[in-house]
């Protein structure tokens, strides 16, 4: 039995392998028209009586090859390229023209294709977007839509929407404000939702809000797609943002999971907090990535003993990221020991670019602590003596060898996470963090490090990435029917992640299990937080599925080819 979708409108996924399914699409798809659409193109997979049936004699060459054989041959073909970008290219064409084919092998093959359509290459595709662009793959909304985003909303084909990614470009990755050519992040985004989580491609709409570029490189780029202006900020910003949210629950319910991604912080805290009194609504660089981190941390912890709150914690980067993750540690620390949670923040030290006492901002204050100033990251680690140092700024080579001997030589095991994203913009790399502690350190990265050999021994770095989460989170929230995010459902997807992290991952000092098993892991995430989602009472499907792990697992898409009748 094929697993169902999570909206199985059409019954494509109740069928089993033997059933018959009609490919429909607003017609009959059938012949040339059948090959473009490319949600139920098969290619040389057409069967002798579907290429009978469906008008596609001559249309296609007389092989006729199983999905397993197409899968080997685009491997082939991915694997031959040297150019990572052209890796991308092909991965996007192959999804434009065969949608369960793209989703297989990225199902099949994902520790080695999420490289590709995600951190490190898709950041590079998001600054090429221009040159690259062929089709929409998303929605793009611009001030100039004004007045119409809900006719916009209504011009995409899909109607049972169920996850929303919205970027408007300003904080795309560590890149910085890349404008409408973001569209990179709510595509990639959305295909992990799909292929790690199960949601159904034609239920994920990506959508980039363009209200200009302050990117002076983009402005002056003649292959530049978006707006040639300069952002709009103040209310006419928010207007354009009211008018899409307006929109969104008018044209697809309350039940959508509107997830904001890789806005800036003078933008993304505020329309988090506005939004989640009214929205089913999930900042991913807040919530998604402080969710990983504390999974993360609660995994680590069993390596190398002690709790939470035995820990301190000192960032590089006090913004969306850095921010949110102290905060969800400060919240788990407070629940395991009852301490008011303000005495938790007190354990955490954030690091930001400049001094500006006077002038912090609110995301920033309940981490403020009186200290003399201390002058660069060095100083602090030697200062605050961190056990735990996270590196959530952007900015690529700031762990540096003194900052990591000095954690080495206080910690018998320090734990350093470089969190920033793409590669070039990490704050350390493996290779320099395993040898410059010489063996000792516990680490992971936002993007993929290749394992190190230090002294005879593999260190398998693990990737601490909001991807972890967001794809079962998602998941769990959609097959609950849950109405809000609630810090606690972030809690329960922590715990889950951190669960699945076996003695064997920490014998190759990996706090993440692979990402080979997403798919179970997704499961189980969905389940703890559809499960805290009833308990909350925040969770409107009814009656509660008596097993949730087994009810996510049915609801989650799979890209096996059907037949055709
Ligand atoms: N691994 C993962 O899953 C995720 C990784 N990230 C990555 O984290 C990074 C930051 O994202 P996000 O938090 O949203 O970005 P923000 O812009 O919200 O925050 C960046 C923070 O870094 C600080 N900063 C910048 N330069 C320096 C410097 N030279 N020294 C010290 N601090 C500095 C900024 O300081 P100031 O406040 O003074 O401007 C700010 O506090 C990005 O690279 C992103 O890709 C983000 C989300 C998830
Ligand atoms: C991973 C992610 O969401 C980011 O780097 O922004
Ligand atoms: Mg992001």
């Amino acid at each position: 039995m094929a697993g169902g979708g999570v909206e199985d409108v059409y019954g494509e996924d109740r069928a089993t392998e033997e059933q018959l399914i009609t490919p429909w699409s607003f017609s009959v798809a059938s012949g040339h028209q059948l090959l473009r659409d490319p949600r139920h193109n098969k290619g040389l997979a057409f069967s002798e009586a579907e290429r009978d049936a469906h008008y596609l004699r001559g249309l296609l060459p007389p092989a006729i090859v199983s999905q397993e054989h197409q899968e080997k041959k685009i491997m082939h073909n991915l694997r031959s390229y040297t150019v990572p970008l052209h890796r991308y290219v092909a991965m996007m064409d192959l999804q434009e023209r065969n949608e369960r084919l793209f989703y297989k092998l990225l199902i099949d093959n994902v520790e080695e294709l999420l490289p590709v359509v995600y951190t490190p290459v898709v950041g590079e595709a998001c600054q090429k977007y221009g040159s690259i662009y062929r089709r929409p793959q998303g929605l793009y909304i611009s001030l100039k839509d004004k007045g119409k985003v809900l006719e916009v909303l209504k011009n995409w084909p899909e109607r049972s929407i169920q996850v929303i990614v919205v970027t408007d470009g300003e904080r795309i990755l560590g890149l910085g404000d890349l404008g409408c050519q973001g569209m990179g992040i709510p595509v990639g985004k959305l295909s992990l939702y799909t292929a790690l989580g199960g949601v159904r491609p034609s239920a994920c709409l990506p959508i980039t809000i363009d209200v200009g570029t302050n990117n002076e490189t983009l402005l002056n780029d003649e292959y530049y797609i978006g707006l040639r202006q300069r952002r709009a900020t103040g209310e006419e910003y928010h207007e354009l943002l009211q008018e899409f949210m307006n929109a969104v629950k008018q044209n697809y319910g309350e039940k959508v999971l509107v997830q904001f991604e890789d806005f800036a912080n003078h933008n993304a805290f505020d329309l988090l907090a506005k939004y989640s009194k009214s929205h089913l609504v999930f900042n991913d660089d807040i919530q998604g990535t402080a969710s990983v981190v504390l999974a993360g941390l609660l995994a680590a912890l069993r390596m190398i003993g002690g709790g939470l709150v035995d820990q301190t914690y000192l960032f590089l980067g006090a913004g969306e990221a850095g921010t949110g993750i102290a905060e969800l540690i400060a919240l788990e620390m407070s629940k395991h020991t009852e301490l008011p949670v303000d005495d938790c923040r007190k354990k955490i030290w954030l690091v930001d670019s400049k001094s500006r006492k006077e002038s912090l901002q609110h995301f920033k204050k309940p981490f403020a602590h009186e200290h003399e100033e201390l002058k660069t990251l060095l100083e602090a680690v030697q200062s605050i003596k961190p056990t735990v140092l996270i590196g959530t700024s952007g900015v690529g080579k700031t762990f540096t060898q003194e900052v990591i001997e000095a954690m080495a030589s206080f910690n018998e095991k320090p734990v350093i996470f470089s969190l920033s994203n793409p590669t070039s913009h990490s704050e350390c790399t493996a290779e320099e963090a395993y040898t410059w502690s010489k063996g000792t350190a516990v680490f992971a990265s936002g993007s993929p490090f290749d394992p190190v050999e230090y002294e005879g021994k593999t260190f398998v770095p693990g990737q601490s990435n909001n991807a972890y989460v967001f794809p079962g989170f998602g998941l769990g929230v959609v097959i609950s029917g849950a109405i809000r995010v609630h810090d606690d459902m972030l809690l329960a997807a922590s715990e889950a992640l951190a669960e699945e992290a076996t003695q064997e991952n920490f014998d190759k000092g990996l706090i993440f299990p692979p990402f080979t098993n997403i798919r179970k892991i997704s499961a189980s995430i969905a389940a703890k937080v559809a499960a805290k989602a009833y308990d909350l009472g925040l969770a409107s499907r009814l009656p509660r599925p008596d097993d949730l792990v087994k009810y996510a697992e049915s609801c989650m898409y799979t890209p096996l080819y059907r037949s055709y009748r």
